[in-house]
């Protein structure tokens, strides 16, 4: 505890306590006493109950110290400690007020953006009746639940067993045969057959148990283990004898009173054990070795180690070709830090965190790996972060938020596919993971890997300049050429009478793949069934009438639907604006090339994955599976089949419509374009069997569709980075967006210019103030929405200016409900 001061017994400590109200007002540490009882317990980061006002709450323990200004009568006591382990640490606790700052956010998001969604508390209010007066309580709920387990041993030696059983009643048939099967237990076998044994049981107690629990605690339980007795052998040895009480239930037949029983006679001990949530408890994974690497990638992670010796901060920028080997690159390097017992984080994006990933990881690492991502339950993801925490695991790989996994002792972060949006989180608050990844690797003098196929074009330019070091693999692992692109201009296909979503040239070449026995990857970049409906006769177009956006019909449910406010209405069947019933839907989805593959090729067998067929948990999984096991011949989906997927028998990928992002009201829709083309592209032929690819578009000569074609990243950069410079947009320079909303439009369009005037005296001369003006959405969820773009070059003192704006405009904030939001470097300008 270095960084706790030394505390004289005799002196109180007063703990310096940031509560869980996200109001800019009290976005600060108040004093509180530490009553001696707690003095053991209240640490640095700390969680605690502290009475607040009229009620209690709960914060966090931000400093501690020995003298405070507060007057005497006014200083109140921290009440509680909630967790054994602080769940920050100093290091947590700096960078939350750094994100702060960068990011003008309350110090209380950015900490609660951190740490598992449990640890937030409720409170909840109720009105009690005191002596006839009303009054009112709060009451603050820790969500943390720890689930038990009964648990029973042997509590006599196998000696005295005999001994013991003879004592008792001459009918206790069946408490004999129970002890006696504990006993099996407890002393039976080795060790690595107990083992076996034991997580065999383990499965069939899971299932037993379940007949007494609710059916939520059902699953969890299915997937519960005991703590990780796989660890090491003193541990082992620890947990050898822990046996369910639901276990020998099942196994014997009997009753939890026999068990009793025989606790009575004094045979066997019952106690209660911690049950621990493994995601990953059912999946076996098959141990990999190191691959022998090549000469390009040895001389990468040479740069790497030597950093990693050095205990140096340094970031670099891993450019290397799809299929390069960029991932054994990673394992390798976070094999070096474990072995000088540090730890490594790596961040993936969502969707790419699809078991053929997890499996690469947990199959060279084992149960050193803790994964972090959405689609486990709240109590999963805390359960692999108290891994982390406690130091039971040594490598996090997660999406974005895995980059806060409290290890104390980093030696290396990984962001793979560092170009992917998803990396900036869009609520508040809104911070980039790249930046984090700096902090904690400037903190903990370690080293950070940026990699991709297709860097943004910020990196690349930092790389140019020496900011970061640029480390590359221009060649694919088993020397195959990158595959081959065919642009097809649908314009033509349409002219010549191909009125079908495939073109000639896809056409055939489907019939091909599906001949020679081989697997294709189609990729659509919509969902739904259709985008969206439009009346033939008068341009009527179906819009949200909340959000100025046009709904998409989804099939399934027969209905239309927005994608930013959820709203739903049923399928219409006339025009509502001329009543005619020619209304159409236009545009194509997921389902429909689905439909179109079976007629035009039949028997194809097709696996379908966008949002729609993967919401059910392990849906993700099984479709790959399936694809994987060549169950399938067409893997056909949205974004998330556009990268991390690494399949043998891959050789056609065809992109139906390339053009979708091109029209995105967004400065960099041609790099995100250029982006996906590079990562379909980069699924085919990248072992083996040589590949093709099929790029449809109405575009054809567009630079960004022209360079993926050739693979040529150099060339599409430097034209990218020419129309960035003209335009004035990033990296050239920097961009922050302010956005003001309200259910007013008059009230919105003079606040936000008044506010923009004040901001353009604060800002230094060379900034550009641009606005405000509508959004490119310019209403949600029935708010119109106004924004302003400041884009500059220097602005040392915009974290300051931008927090002096929220501070001055506090009064509209709170009383007339006007949103202010701030987004520095937004991904997103709609
Ligand atoms: N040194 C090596 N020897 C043999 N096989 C290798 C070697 N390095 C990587 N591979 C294999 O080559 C394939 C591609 O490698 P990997 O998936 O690491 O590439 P990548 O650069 O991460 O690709 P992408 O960016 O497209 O996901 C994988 O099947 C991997 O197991
Ligand atoms: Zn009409
Ligand atoms: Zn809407």
């Amino acid at each position: 505890m270095s960084d706790q001061p030394m505390l004289d017994q005799h002196k109180r400590v007063i703990a310096e306590v940031i509560v869980e109200v996200p109001a800019r007002l009290v976005d600060r540490t108040f004093d509180y006493e530490v009553p001696p009882a707690l003095e053991q317990g209240v640490q640095i980061g700390s969680r605690v109950i502290v009475p607040f006002g009229p009620r209690k709450t709960q914060g966090y323990v931000l400093g501690l110290k020995l003298q405070t200004e507060q007057s005497e009568q006014k200083l109140k006591e921290v009440e509680q400690v909630l967790d054994e382990v602080p769940p920050l640490s100093p290091e947590l606790i700096q960078l939350g007020q750094w994100m702060s700052e960068e990011y003008t956010c309350l110090t209380i998001q950015a900490l609660q953006a951190m740490l598992p969604a449990v640890l937030k508390s409720t409170t909840t209010k109720r009105t009690v009746t005191n002596d006839g007066k009303q009054q009112v309580v709060y009451e603050v709920e820790d969500k943390v639940t720890i689930k038990e387990v009964q648990v029973v041993e042997l509590a006599v030696t196998q000696e005295e067993l005999e001994n013991k059983l003879s004592e008792l009643h001459a009918k206790a048939v069946k408490q004999r045969e129970v002890a006696r099967y504990i006993a099996s237990i407890n002393f039976g076998g080795n060790t690595s057959q107990s083992l076996d044994e034991e997580s065999a049981a383990r499965d069939e107690v899971s299932s037993g148990a379940s007949a007494e629990i609710s059916i939520e605690d059902r699953s969890e339980l299915s997937k519960a283990s005991m703590p990780d007795n796989k660890r090491d052998r003193t541990e082992l040895e620890k947990h050898r004898e822990i046996l369910q009480v639901q276990r020998v239930v099942e196994e014997c037949q009997t009753t939890r009173s026999t068990i009793k029983a025989l606790e009575q006679a004094g045979i066997v001990r019952i106690s209660k054990q911690e049950l621990q949530r493994d995601p990953y408890q059912h999946r076996v994974f098959e141990r990999t070795q190191p691959l022998t690497l090549t000469e390009m990638q040895q001389s990468v992670l040479g740069k790497i180690t030597t950093s990693v010796d050095e205990q140096e901060f340094r970031p670099f920028l891993l450019h290397g070709v799809t299929g390069s080997g960029k991932t054994e690159i990673y394992l390798q390097s976070i094999s070096y830090v474990l072995k000088n017992d540090k730890e490594a984080i790596v961040l993936v994006p969502e969707i790419s965190l699809t078991p053929q990933m997890v499996d690469r990881f947990k199959g060279r690492f084992g149960d050193q790996v803790a994964v972090l991502h959405s689609r486990l339950s709240k109590g999963e993801r805390y359960d692999e972060w108290r891994k982390i925490r406690d130091g039971k695991v040594k490598v996090a790989i997660g999406a974005r938020s895995a980059l806060f996994a409290p290890f104390r002792n980093l030696g290396l972060i990984i962001i793979d596919e560092e170009h992917e949006a998803s990396y900036k989180q869009e609520e508040t608050p809104k911070y980039h993971a790249r930046d984090i990844a700096m902090f904690r690797g400037q903190y903990h003098q370690a080293p950070v890997i940026l990699g991709s196929a297709t860097p943004c074009l910020e990196s690349f330019a930092r790389a140019k300049k020496g900011v970061y070091t640029l480390l590359s693999l221009q060649e694919r692992i088993f020397g195959q050429e990158l595959p081959p692109v065919s642009i097809v201009d649908m314009r033509e296909e349409l002219h010549a009478g191909n009125r079908t979503m495939f073109s000639k040239t896809l056409h055939e070449l489907i019939n091909q793949c599906l001949e020679k026995k081989e697997q294709m990857v189609l990729f659509l970049n919509r969902r739904g069934f259709s985008t969206f409906v439009m009346c033939r006769d008068c341009g009527y177009v179906l819009q949200c009438p909340h959000c100025d956006i046009s709904l998409t019909y989804h099939k399934s449910n027969n209905s239309h639907r927005c994608h930013y406010c959820g709203y739903t209405q049923p399928k219409l069947h006339e025009c509502p604006e001329c009543a005619s019933d020619h209304i159409r839907f236009f545009g194509t989805g997921t389902q429909k090339v689905e439909e179109e593959l079976y007629k035009h090729f039949p028997g194809i067998r097709v696996v379908r994955m966008d949002v729609d067929t993967t919401q059910q948990k392990g849906a993700h999984e099984k479709l790959l599976k399936r694809f994987g096991d060549h169950q399938a011949d067409v893997l056909l989906g949205t974004q998330m089949i556009a990268k991390g997927l690494d399949f043998e028998k891959v050789t056609l990928v065809g992109v139906i419509a390339a053009d979708s992002l091109l029209h995105l009201p967004d400065f960099r829709s041609a790099e995100k374009t250029f982006q996906l083309l590079t990562q379909v592209s980069g699924r085919a032929g990248r072992h083996k069997l040589p590949g093709h690819v099929v790029v449809q578009t109405y575009t054809p000569e567009h630079y960004s569709i022209q360079t993926a074609a050739q693979h040529d990243y150099e060339a599409f950069f430097n034209h990218e980075m020419q129309h960035r410079k003209q335009r004035g947009y990033p990296p050239y320079y920097y961009l922050t967006l302010i956005t003001f909303t309200h259910e007013d439009l008059p009230f919105l369009i003079k606040e936000s210019d008044q506010a923009v005037r004040w901001l353009k005296q604060q800002v230094s001369p060379n900034t550009l103030v641009l606005g405000p003006a509508a959004s490119a959405i310019p209403k949600i969820k029935d708010r119109y929405r106004f924004q302003c773009m400041l884009k500059y070059k220097d602005e040392p003192q915009l974290a300051h200016v931008l927090s002096g704006f929220l501070q001055k405009h506090k009064q509209l904030i709170e009383k007339s409900k006007l949103h202010i939001q701030i987004d520095r470097n937004p991904q997103m300008l709609m």
